[in-house]
């Protein structure tokens, strides 16, 4: 018995760090750090609809649509007072944010001046909301008039657009690709720009993808230079037959918690997480993320044996005699944040396709509305202003248009993958006005699967308008379960073992039905047809 005891005792035993693959780490406790609490799996909040519930949701969203597509008139869905007008609004606001202005010139005296954050106004973090703005702000009967102007435009912006032809990067390229470098016409490349339209970047069910997700994971490196934009390091790679991907480097674990005292902007990027991020995109039918797989690259050999001189100047051998570069950028570009092979010269990464930049393509970034302050002591307008979407982006011109709508899909997005930090929006301008958001940089995405950030749905909680065909989507993916989908395809083609852990991958489930739980809340406050917008989209 005392040897059987013995193998039992030995069994219990936690395995040293090395034989723990470092994804299921997580279940260890850290036998070294004695005050850590237990790791615990129960997620933090749950959404209090059922499935039932979703159900008929559903079915009321699927009957009002008929409505809306059928109906009569449209002003007669949405009717305006004939004395409101909206210029009103647009006054009112220019006189409130003058006297703003005039308020904060008179506390400048005595308030210490964070003067490199933006434009954006902020309200110092600890004190009281300003009651007196509060109050200014639009009343309910004007909210309910510019609730039925923007269904309107909305409208018109559809019956403006619903005949538009689809346009190509291809389409756009050609005549300069043909008079500068015919060849090029006859690359792999150029044949997956003509899967690149404005309403998305790929096709799912085309050959091209097929053969651009192979090309990314397995071409060979020709050259490798840093990115310069940004703020963690990225390297470009030049493949064969003209692409261009973007690589991110393996940086933390797949278990890695956000630091609970880390702000979204120090946070690290996650290779894993910008390819978890494509999939979940994919399966929600945007199609709005270029290409990205998982890719095991040799350090020296593809990386230092292809860098351009500055990036070969950052290289070093680590203490533990490892391969490691330093590169450029503004956040963990020094020794002690170096990316380095591990073991030998083995590295992780994601690798996305490079979308033709300026001056070829032009591309509009577009400040987020409800972008975070960027700032460690102020907070956004819109964190205090529940009005925020009716004082604002209401007002402004250019969300009367699909963007609004693209900007709802984006926060129910972010929401499911856990992403604060969408400070811009990216499209392509040179597509003109009707062009779909571009879901570029996931990186900090995936961040903390015990925790939704309910703050990311703000635009669909304070705006309360969510695109039908978006909803039927969600819907149907809900239908087939969300993480069995994801997990799935994650399978699916990706050397990369484990891209999510199962603790995110469950947090998907849990946070879907928390977007439902939103839209039903905005739905019994404005009705079906005062949320759900068909806009002739898909
Ligand atoms: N796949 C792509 N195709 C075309 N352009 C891209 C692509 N990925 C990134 N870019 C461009 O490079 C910029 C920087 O990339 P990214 O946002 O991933 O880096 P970042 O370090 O997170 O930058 P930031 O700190 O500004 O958020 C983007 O704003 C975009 O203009
Ligand atoms: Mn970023």
């Amino acid at each position: 018995t005392n040897e059987f005891e013995r193998q039992e005792q030995l069994r219990d035993a936690p395995l040293p760090p090395g034989a723990v693959p470092f994804w299921s780490a997580l279940d260890h406790q850290n036998i070294y750090d004695l005050y850590a609490p237990s790791a615990s799996k129960e997620p933090k909040q749950s959404s209090n609809i059922t499935r039932q519930r979703i159900e008929e949701l559903f079915q009321l969203i699927r009957n009002a649509r008929t409505d809306q597509t059928h109906s009569v008139s449209i002003k007669k869905l949405y009717p305006i007072d004939p004395g409101w007008n909206f210029q009103k609004l647009i006054d009112e606001r220019v006189a409130r944010e003058k006297e703003d202005e005039n308020k904060k010139d008179s506390d400048a005296h005595d308030e210490a001046n964070d003067s490199n954050t933006n434009s954006t106004k902020t309200t110092p973090i600890n004190s009281l909301p300003d009651l007196t703005t509060i109050e200014k702000t639009v009343n309910e009967y004007d909210k309910i008039q510019l609730r039925h102007y923007i269904h309107q435009l909305l409208h018109k912006w559809k019956k403006e657009h619903e005949n538009d032809k689809i346009v190509t990067i291809a389409d756009l390229m050609h005549d300069e690709i043909l008079q500068e470098e015919p060849s090029r016409l006859n690359t792999s490349w150029y044949a997956c720009m003509t899967k690149a339209t404005n309403l998305r970047v790929y096709d799912p069910h085309s050959m091209e993808l097929k053969r651009l997700l192979n090309h990314l994971q397995n071409g060979e490196v020709i050259e490798a230079s840093e990115m310069s934009q940004g703020t963690q390091i990225k390297i470009i790679l030049d493949l064969p037959d003209g692409f261009e991907a973007l690589f991110k480097p393996y940086r933390v674990p797949r278990n890695y918690q956000t630091l609970p005292d880390h702000f979204y902007f120090s946070d690290v990027e996650r290779h894993h997480a910008e390819i978890a991020a494509f999939h979940v995109d994919r399966i929600l039918g945007f199609y709005r993320v270029p290409p990205v797989i998982g890719r095991l690259v040799d350090i020296t050999r593809d990386i230092r044996e292809t860098a351009t001189e500055e990036l070969a100047k950052t290289f070093f051998t680590s203490p533990a005699n490892n391969t490691c570069f330093r590169g450029h950028c503004s956040y963990y570009c020094d020794t002690s944040h170096a990316v380095c092979g591990k073991p030998g010269n083995r590295l992780e990464g994601s690798v996305q396709v490079l979308l033709p930049r300026p001056p070829e393509i032009d591309w509009d970034k577009i400040t987020h509305p409800y972008r975070r302050s960027y700032s460690a002591v102020r907070k956004a307008k819109w964190e205090s202003d529940e009005n925020y979407c009716y004082d604002h982006v209401f007002l402004d011109e250019e969300f009367h248009s699909r963007l609004l709508l693209d900007m709802m899909d984006l926060s129910a997005y972010d929401f499911l993958i856990g992403n604060m930090d969408r400070h811009h929006m990216m499209r392509i301008g040179s597509f003109g006005a009707n062009t779909a958001l571009i879901h570029l940089d996931n990186g900090r995405s995936f961040g903390r699967y015990d925790h939704d950030e309910l703050t990311i749905l703000a635009p669909i909680r304070q705006c309360c308008l969510f695109r039908y065909s978006t909803f039927a989507r969600l819907h149907r993916v809900y239908r087939q379960g969300l993480s069995t989908l994801v997990t799935r395809s994650l399978e699916n083609g990706e050397k990369l073992q484990k891209i999510l852990i199962d603790e995110h991958v469950a947090a998907l489930d849990r946070r879907l039905e928390i977007l439902f739980d939103h839209l039903h809340v905005c739905i019994k406050t404005h009705t079906v047809k005062g949320v759900m917008v068909d806009d002739g989209i898909d």
